[in-house]
Formats: C-alpha cells, structure tokens, sequence
C-alpha cells in the first residue's frame, strides 16, 4: 500500500509527463520541448522527486520479484556481464561477420573492449550505476538530482571528436566512444516519435561499433497487449543500424539490448526481410493514441485500459 508521500511523489511525475504531452498537442513537439528545457523550478522538482521515488519508495520494495527498484539496472547490468565479460559479442560479431559476406560488404573495425567499459546513462536523474565498478560512467540527465550527474539534453548535445564537459554541464560527447548507452525509462519522457528517434540516432552516433544500447520502458500489461508497438521499436532501430540482442517482458516493463551491427545494411537487412504491412517507422507509446483514431488505436489487442502502467509513476492515462 502506497504512503501518503510515494502517491505525491508520484503524482507530480505523473503531472509533468502530462503537461509536457498536453503541450506538445498544442504548440507541437519541437517547441512544447524548447519550452520544457527552459523551465527549470520544473525539472529540479521533478529531479528531487524522482530520486526520491527511486531511491526510498522502490528500494523499499527491492525484494519482491517485480519491483522496479533495482530490475531495470540489474538487467542492465546482467546484460554488459554477458556480452562483454563473458564475451557474447563473439557470437553476435561471427553473425555480422556472415551477413556482410553475403552482402559483399567490406569491413573495417578493431577490438575495442578493454576495461573499463565506459557507460553513457542518459537520463540518470541520481546515477543508479554509479556502484557498479565494471562501469566507468558518464551520467547525464536534462536537470540532474546530484552532483555525480553532468546537465545536457541527449536531443541538443553537440556530437565531435571529444568529449567537454564545464562546470557540470557537459558541452559535447565524443563520437564512437561508449561501449554502453543506457535510456532507462527515458524515451517515454520525450514528447514525440520522431524526438525518440533523435535520442536513437545520436546514440548510434556515440557508440562504439559493437557497443549496445539498452532500452528500458514500462508497461504494466502482459506481454502481447503492446507487442506490435515494441515490434515497430525494434524494426526502427534496426533501419537506423541497431540489431536487437536480447528482449524481455518483466511485470512492469520492457527491457531490451540493441547492438550496434558492424555494418548499418546488416541491421537494415533484418529490417528488410521483416518488415509486415503494419510495421511503422515510429517508437511510439500508448499515450500517443489517447483521444486519437489509429488504426493501432482501434486494433482489437492493442486498446489501452486505465489498468496500464498502475503501478507506475507513469500512470496517467
Ligand atoms: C523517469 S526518469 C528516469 C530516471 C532514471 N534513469 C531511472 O531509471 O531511475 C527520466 C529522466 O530522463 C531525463 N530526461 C528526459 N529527457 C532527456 C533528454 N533529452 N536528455 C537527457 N535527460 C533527459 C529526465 O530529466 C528524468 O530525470
């Protein structure tokens, strides 16, 4: 049973992903966001809130099995383990290396995991990584919640051959130098699907060929009511250069690792071949389609219930 404070916690983070879309309708995307990175009473009470929700109300409840408390980092972190220490990368870069000799792609890259793996966690509001010592980490958050996190915009942060940062505020991020990006309940934040991609586009820019990408979302429903929405994800992704590694549907969320592939037509091929009729090119969300006629609105497996996301800070519908 939620306290009096974890609802009003809550309730503000509800508010704010709220007015952000409600303006959005209004003023459009672009500039509802310009609007919101400027207002900063708002992003530092939201960033207070959200440590707090984070760190006190979820750990609280760390122990049971469908927390989120720490399962969207422990998954995270289960997948770097795997992929780099235990060195699954092979197996995904022989699959790359086959595809591209079909392809008649010509090749070129190094081995570039060595310790230690550098972690670029967009969105981190209060770095939850930062007691994981496989991770060398650069946590970046819009307004961030304490002085481990460094201020930028994942949508306006200039993208160059080095990595600034002044005064806390990071000026630009080194191409191709992270092993792993993190968007932890970040892309549902961003307004718009085609903001989403930005955020998707600008980390493949970041990432080293081969690092990975690991998307966590929440979705309270079970694990087909929004499957044709994670399928157009993933074949999004896989038209900008990402093959999905792993995917998993937790209670409340989804949870899901992106490989750079070695080659942008290799992640494009598999995009290609499975690519269907209603696969858009789109990260949208439920809350996109409220009060909207869609034909994934109106599909008969994809309605949305005022049940979704209940448990969640999220849940506004
Ligand atoms: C729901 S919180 C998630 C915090 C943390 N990752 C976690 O899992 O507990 C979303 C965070 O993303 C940040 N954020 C949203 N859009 C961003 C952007 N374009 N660039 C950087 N941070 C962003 C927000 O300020 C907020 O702190």
């Amino acid at each position: 049973m939620a306290s009096e404070k974890h609802k009003q916690l809550a309730q503000y983070i509800k508010e704010v992903h709220n007015n952000l879309r409600k303006s959005a309708a209004k003023v459009g995307p672009n500039n509802a966001w310009m609007l919101h990175t400027k207002n900063e009473e708002v992003l530092l009470t939201y960033a207070k809130c959200m440590q707090e929700l984070a760190t006190t109300y979820w750990e609280e409840n760390s122990a049971n099995e469908s927390s989120l408390a720490s399962s969207r980092i422990e998954w995270s972190v289960k997948l770097c383990t795997d992929y780099f220490v235990n060195e699954e990368y092979i197996k995904y870069r022989e699959r790359d290396i086959a595809i591209s000799k079909k392809l008649y792609l010509t090749l070129n890259f190094v081995d570039l995991f060595q310790d230690p793996l550098v972690l670029l966690d967009v969105g981190s509001c209060f770095n939850p990584f930062r007691a994981y010592k496989l991770f060398h980490v650069l946590a970046v958050d819009l307004c961030p919640a304490n002085d481990y996190v460094k201020k930028c915009d994942i949508l306006q942060v200039n993208i160059g051959n080095e990595t600034i940062v002044h005064d806390n505020t990071v000026i630009q991020l080194k191409e191709e130098s992270f092993h792993i990006i993190t968007f932890c309940f970040l892309l549902e934040y961003i307004p718009s699907s085609d903001l989403r991609i930005k955020a998707c586009e600008n980390a493949y820019k970041l990432l080293k060929p081969e690092g990975i990408l690991i998307i966590n979302t929440p979705d309270s429903k079970h694990v087909g009511a929004n499957c044709k929405l994670m399928k157009c994800w993933q074949y999004t992704l896989a038209c900008l250069g990402f093959t999905r590694i792993k995917y998993e549907k937790l209670t409340h969320m989804h949870c899901m690792g992106f490989r750079k592939a070695l080659h942008k037509d290799v992640a494009l091929r598999w995009a290609t071949i499975h690519r269907r009729a209603d696969t858009d090119f789109a990260i949208k969300i439920p809350q996109d389609y409220i009060k909207r006629e869609h034909k994934f609105w109106q599909s008969a497996d994809l309605k949305l219930s005022s049940e979704d996301f209940k448990d969640l800070p999220f849940y506004d519908l």
